[in-house]
């Protein structure tokens, strides 16, 4: 019985490609749809070229931000996912659709969490004089960015990066993780509970997941 993913995305989808590549018809995942907020989102592209299913749901102006969660659920919903994959989706979502998929839905994020929630992580990091950023995968809860982390990746900051190559560098470390965190859910091994996060029941710490 595969593992029924949908990937929400809103920009370039390295990280969906990343998935694709990795995780497409294997280790037990089926990415049946790709749901962008954007419609001029290369995802989208990726997305038709492995001829996976895709929808648009675009926000309307002054919409409220339930009223636009609603219309995504029910896009979700239409493909009947077992976990949802954000990657790369820029919209904070409201509490009652993040309850919905509580322990189902993860979320990549451009910093090592609890460092640099939000946005403009890399310039953040390297403003603070930073030397060391990187990647977090985590379960998505009503606060933001604020979720169990799963698993992390570390990356260098050197003297005279500009934010677009740390973003290259970090890049680089998310399209090993996320995938890999992909295949772990869609083995039956990750789980969420209030306390946190578990890999083959396990409480993940606060850093994610560390190898002896
Ligand atoms: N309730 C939650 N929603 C989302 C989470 C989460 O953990 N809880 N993760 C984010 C992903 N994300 C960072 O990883 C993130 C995405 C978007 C924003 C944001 O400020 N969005 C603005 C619009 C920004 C834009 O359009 O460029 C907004 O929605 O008003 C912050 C962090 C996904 N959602
Ligand atoms: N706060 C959310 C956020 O900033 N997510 C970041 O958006 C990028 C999407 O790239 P992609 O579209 O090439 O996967 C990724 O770097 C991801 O960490």
């Amino acid at each position: 019985m595969s593992c029924r993913v949908v990937v929400l995305i809103s920009g370039s989808g390295s990280n969906l490609q990343a998935i694709i590549d990795q995780c497409q018809g294997r280790s037990g995942v089926e990415l049946v749809g790709v749901i962008s907020n954007k419609p001029d989102a290369y995802g989208l592209v990726r997305a038709h070229h492995a001829e996976i299913n895709t929808s648009c749901v675009i926000a309307k102006k002054g919409e409220k931000r339930a009223d636009y969660d609603a219309r995504l659920t029910a896009a979700i919903e239409a493909y009947q996912p077992d976990l949802i994959v954000l990657a790369g989706f820029m919209r904070i979502l409201s509490e009652g659709f993040v309850s919905r998929y509580l322990g189902k839905m993860l979320n990549i994020h451009p910093s090592l969490l609890p460092k640099y929630t939000g946005l403009d992580t890399h310039q953040r990091a390297i403003d603070a004089g930073d030397t060391e950023h990187g990647a977090s995968v985590h379960f998505v809860t009503p606060e933001l960015d604020a979720g169990p982390v799963i698993l992390q990746a570390k990356v260098p900051i050197y003297e005279g990066d500009d934010a677009q190559a740390l973003a290259e560098r970090v890049h680089e470390q998310e399209h090993a993780i996320y995938p890999l965190v992909v295949k772990w859910y869609a083995a039956g091994r990750l789980k969420m509970d209030a306390n946190g996060a578990y890999l083959d029941g396990s409480l993940i710490g606060p850093g994610g997941y560390a190898p002896d």
